[in-house]
């Protein structure tokens, strides 16, 4: 559902991406590995239509998104994709149910669903709480459960675990594995960690010289 075709990126004349190309499968989950500093969260923000390549182009179901206006391409991300960075943190004024809920309001979705996702990552019952009442690894599920409400595509996350203790981030890998499967969703880790990536279908590498198969 997901192509890159040959993106180019720069910053300040410095290279950071350079005539990239990749398919995605549907259904996969990959995780994306490589060096501090090689471009992983650029590649993932360009794909999530955070930031913009300087040439080449991302396209969804065939469709490359440069094509879209401001209003569609929103519309498509926000239908087909489910995001878990660390800059959409979980937002504080809201109750955790209504942090689950927003991309089913976004979609205009029925809400119902917002609860049964919070029972599903284990925080059932707990809906009407802050996010200031939880612990680290809890708000982290309340994102993995806002990410996928929606049943989109593609799941795009940018070091899921990076800032938890090992036994917490082992039991958010599990639900993410397992939430992905349930919905049937794509999923794409930005991660340095290998026991993170040693749970997706495939390992990608990402050099100066591209994507590569780990
Ligand atoms: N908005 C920006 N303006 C200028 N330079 C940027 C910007 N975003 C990223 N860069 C630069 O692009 C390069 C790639 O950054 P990026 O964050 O994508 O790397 P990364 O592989 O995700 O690194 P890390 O593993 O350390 O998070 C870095 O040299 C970074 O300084």
């Amino acid at each position: 559902m997901l192509v890159l075709d040959q993106l180019s990126k720069s910053y300040g004349g410095r290279t950071v991406l350079s005539n990239l190309s990749h398919s995605f499968r549907p259904g996969e989950f990959v995780a994306i590995m490589g060096e501090s500093g090689v471009g992983k969260s650029t590649l993932l923000n360009i794909i999530a239509g955070l930031d913009t390549p300087d040439s080449g182009q991302v396209l969804v179901d065939g469709a490359p998104m440069s094509a879209l206006d401001d209003a569609a391409a929103t519309r498509l991300r926000r239908s087909r994709m489910g995001f878990i960075f660390q800059a959409f943190h979980v937002l504080p004024h809201l109750t955790l149910r209504q942090n689950v809920a927003l991309p089913l309001l976004l979609n205009r979705d029925p809400l119902e669903r917002a609860d049964q996702m919070l029972d599903a990552v284990g925080l059932g019952g707990r809906g009407a709480d802050f996010p200031r009442q939880l612990s680290g690894g809890e708000l982290q599920r309340v994102a993995i459960a806002r990410a996928l409400v929606h049943r989109p595509a593609l799941l795009l996350a940018d070091e899921p675990t990076g800032n938890l203790d090992p036994e917490t981030a082992a039991g958010i890998l599990a639900l993410l594995r397992q939430e992905t499967r349930l919905s049937g969703a794509g999923a794409i880790m930005v991660t340095h960690s290998h026991a993170a990536a040693a749970m997706a279908d495939q390992i990608l590498i990402l050099s100066h010289s591209g994507l590569k198969l780990a």
